[in-house]
């Protein structure tokens, strides 16, 4: 059975509301979820556990209350970066980049899990938010969706991961650049019409439960086979395409992962025309 009460967060509610899926919800809505102290440390917590969680197989990353996210809590930036006046400027440069790679690691650990996820946003999705959106494997919205890169308007270049992730998710640098720069909104229809985000739902019940669906879908499949598509597809993106091949073809994924008696039980589904069943990672 599904071991979502293990799951105990301030920032995020975890249920499942189907067999090997679970929903993440972003979980501060009188806050318009924004990024607290307490969420920077909670993300990488939950996705890691989800990552060896045999009950999951997909997340769907959702919100609670009136908008997505407007990103980073700006009532709380004392708590997010302390150093002390008296401090050399080395020590608090060393200090800083410590703690962004910190909050990086905040949304690579969502890339690094071994679950697919899937975010259903609805209506704003501001500064960090894209950066946490960036780091998911699909993206769906509603059509009251808006979208903005608003590190220019904090007097901040993004620093965890719009700018590494976006150019390769969009493949139009020239409207990256556009984004990035002037922090202007853009809406559900144009972040469909430069891949952005791949479905528009009229609403956030209807874009939860499509993404539901969609994740139901995805866990019918062997995990082996998602996994591995996902890790590879990760890490194909990084790296050229001899790299990629190389990669799935060793003993780190293919060389190893062939064996597994998921193949057999697809392939005799499939002639069958019945429903292969998989067992849990
Ligand atoms: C190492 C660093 C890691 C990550 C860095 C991330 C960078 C960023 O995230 S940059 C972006 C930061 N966020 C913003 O600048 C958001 C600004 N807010 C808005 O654009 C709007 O408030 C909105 C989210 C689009 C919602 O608009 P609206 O529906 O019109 O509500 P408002 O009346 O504007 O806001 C209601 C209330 O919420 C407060 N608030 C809004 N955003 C934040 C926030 N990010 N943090 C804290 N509080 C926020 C706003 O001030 C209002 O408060 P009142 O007390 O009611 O006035």
């Amino acid at each position: 059975m599904s071991g979502v009460s293990n799951y105990k967060f301030e920032t995020l509610k975890v249920t499942s509301p189907k067999e090997f899926v679970y929903e993440v919800t972003l979980n501060r809505p009188d806050a318009l979820n924004s990024m607290n102290k307490e969420f920077w440390y909670e993300i990488p917590a939950c996705f890691n556990q989800i990552s060896a969680d045999p009950n999951c197989r997909v997340v769907v990353l959702t919100a609670s209350g009136r908008l997505y996210t407007a990103g980073l809590d700006l009532t709380g930036l004392g708590d997010t970066l302390t150093f002390e006046n008296d401090m050399d400027p080395a020590r608090i440069a060393l200090k800083i980049t410590n703690g962004i790679r910190d909050f990086q690691k905040t949304f690579t650990a969502i890339e690094k899990c071994d679950k697919p996820v899937i975010a259903a946003i609805h209506n704003a999705c501001i500064g960090g938010g894209v950066d946490l959106i960036t780091s998911c494997d699909i993206r769906y919205c509603t059509k009251d969706a808006f979208f903005q890169i608003k590190e220019v308007d904090i007097g901040l270049a993004a620093d965890v991961g719009t700018l590494q992730r976006l150019p390769k998710i969009v493949g139009n640098d020239s409207l990256v650049r556009e984004l990035v720069y002037t922090a202007r909104r853009f809406q559900s229809d144009e972040a469909l019409s430069f891949g952005l985000v791949s479905r528009v739902f009229p609403d956030r019940d209807a874009c939860v439960s499509g993404a539901i669906e969609m994740a139901e879908l995805i866990a019918s499949k062997s995990p082996v086979a998602v996994t591995g598509s996902k890790v590879n597809l990760v890490y194909s993106r990084d790296h050229t395409v001899q790299e990629g091949l190389d990669f799935v073809a060793s003993a780190s994924w293919n060389g190893c992962m062939v064996q597994t008696k998921d193949v057999m039980e697809a392939v005799m589904a499939s002639m069958q025309k019945s429903t292969a069943k998989f067992s849990k990672l």
